[in-house]
Formats: structure tokens, sequence, C-alpha cells
């Protein structure tokens, strides 16, 4: 059996052209486009073309991409007062603060400091506990990429036996909380798990994000489930994922390939957040099915 390819490249490609559909109207409501601060800091040569694409992305999506890129020496002190300043400039609707920041900067004060309503990453705990407790706010973009894949094999996502593996805050914390929230089983494996493969046995979605290569192997999968891979990890042999993508394709009934499957949909999704935020401190309404897809 080959698995279904999910063409996450694609799929973004989709979700970012409905994103940017939505944009002329902002614009005519409030005479201005959505705005989106990005703030880098140090040199690290793969968050800068991180940096470089998202600008690129928000600005083919009519948006405004305001960049800001400090040097590795910047204390904590001086990114709160540029959070400060981002959060009451009214053109900027988003802030994302590139991590992982220096080894010396406070980041979790850093996170703490955007304004919920510009927090596009949906790192703030206040976004957190929004998600948790079944209200709106910003979902982190990772996630909410990843049940936008899971849609386009599974229209009805309730009821089915979802695994996360890992349990970081940024990925696997809230990656359970969507798939709670689409009413799917879910259990999530991590490193003091006695018997991880067991359970990821069990699974009709497996999402991976432990950051470890090839951390899945075929033999763990169930044959037919959904496998989503997170994982970006950089080796000789170039960029692969947390799973083993060639032998678990075999068992698998629909896999993401690294790259090309969930990275993109990153992207798109901080653009649609950035729309969301800016629609809704400007009190303009979004029909959020729609961009999000027809399954939404
Ligand atoms: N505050 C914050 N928010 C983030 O969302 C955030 C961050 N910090 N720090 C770094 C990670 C990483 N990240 C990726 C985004 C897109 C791709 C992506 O588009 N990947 C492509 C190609 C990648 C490549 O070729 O290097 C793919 O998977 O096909 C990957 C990784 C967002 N991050
Ligand atoms: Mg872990």
């Amino acid at each position: 059996m080959s698995a279904t390819i999910i063409n996450g490249k694609a799929i973004a490609a989709e979700l970012r052209a409905r994103v940017a559909a939505q944009v002329p109207a902002f614009r005519d409501a409030t005479g201005r486009a959505p705005g989106l601060a990005v703030v880098l800091v140090g040199e690290d040569a793969a968050s800068a073309v991180y940096v470089r694409n998202k600008g690129r992305a928000t600005r083919e999506a009519g948006m405004e991409s305001i960049e800001h890129r400090l040097p590795d020496t910047t204390t904590t002190a001086e990114l709160l007062d540029l959070v400060g300043r981002l959060n009451a400039d009214p053109a900027v609707d988003g802030i994302l603060v590139q991590l992982p920041l220096p080894a010396a900067v406070d980041t979790q004060a850093v996170i703490e400091a955007i304004d919920p309503d510009k927090d596009v990453d949906g790192f703030h705990p206040v976004n957190a506990g929004r998600l948790a407790t079944g209200l709106d706010g910003l979902v982190p973009c990772t996630p909410l990429g990843c049940i936008l894949l899971l849609r386009t094999i599974h229209p009805h996502l309730a009821g089915l036996e979802a695994v996360v593996v890992g349990r970081s805050n940024i990925v696997g914390k809230p990656m359970a909380q969507l798939l709670l929230r689409e009413s799917c089983t879910v259990t999530v494996v991590h490193s003091r798990t006695r018997d991880a493969f067991a359970h990821i046995r069990q699974a009709d979605i497996v999402v991976a994000a432990v950051g470890i290569p090839g951390f899945v192997p075929a033999a763990a999968i169930k044959p037919g489930a959904t496998v989503i891979d997170v994982g970006i990890n950089r080796t000789d042999t170039g960029l692969v994922g947390d799973v083993d993508f060639a032998a678990a394709s075999e068992v698998a009934g629909a896999i993401t390939p690294v790259p090309g499957g969930v990275g993109p949909m990153t992207i798109a999704c901080l653009l649609r957040n950035t729309l969301v935020a800016a629609a809704r401190r400007e009190g303009v309404s979004l029909d959020l099915a729609t961009i999000d897809g027809a399954a939404a």
C-alpha cells in the first residue's frame, strides 16, 4: 500500500490565496492594510531565512510587513521596550518574536509582554488559556496548519483516535487541545511515556512533534493511519522529519512530506492569524469557515 502524500505546499498556497482575497475588503473598511511585525534577534541563518520567507509571504498577501532586526546582544529590557511600542502602534495587528531568543534573554517575559490580541503565534498564556477553555483567541500556527491538513483527509475528525508525539508549548500541547476541540480522542506521548509505540500503533491520526529525526518507525503506525510530521530536522542528508517517511509511506493511508508538508502551512496560518487579529481589532467581520477551507 502506498500512502496519499499530503501536499502541504499546495494546500498552503490555497490558504494564502483565500487570506489575500479578504485583504481588499479590510483595506476598504479601514483605509489600511493588516500589519505584521516580525522581530528577529541575532544572526541564526535558519531564522533569517524563515523571517525573509514570512516577509515575502506577508507582502504577497497584500499585508504590511514590519521587520525589526536586532543584534544578539539585545537585552530583555530592550525587547520589552520594543514589544511595548509594537503593542501601542495602531498599524501593527500581529507581533511575532522569532524563537529561539539568545540564552541571556528572558523568553517567557517577552512572550507575556505581547498584547494577547496581537499574539499571532498564539504563545501568550492568555491565548493558551482561551484555547483550553473554548474561547476565541489566536491559535498557534503550526498546530492549526496540522488541523487544516487533517481536514483534507478527514472531513469529520470527531471520534477518531489521535496520538500527539511530544508535549511542547509550541506544538504538542496546543495540538492536543485543537484535536480535542475537533472531538478526537487524544493521547499525548512524550519522553517519559513507558511504551510510546504501543500508543501510536492504536492511532487513526499521528502527529509527530519531537524533533528527533526518524523517531516514528513504520512499525509503530497502524495501517491506513494519517501521519502528520511536524519535525524539521537538518541532517547531513538534508531536511528530514520525525517520521521514517520512506517506510511509513508504505503503511500509512496519508502522510505529510518534509519539506513541503507542515512547514508551508505554518506560514500560511501566520497570515491567516494576522488577518484574524486585524479584523477583530477593527471590528471587521470575517467568514472564518471560508478562509480556513470548505470543510471547516
Ligand atoms: N515565534 C516563532 N514562530 C514560529 O512560527 C517559528 C519560530 N518562532 N521559530 C522557528 C520556527 C520554525 N518555523 C518554520 C516555518 C516555516 C517553515 C517552512 O516553510 N518550511 C519549509 C521549507 C523549510 C526549509 O527548506 O528550510 C517546508 O517544510 O517545506 C519551517 C519552519 C516557524 N517557527
Ligand atoms: Mg518531550
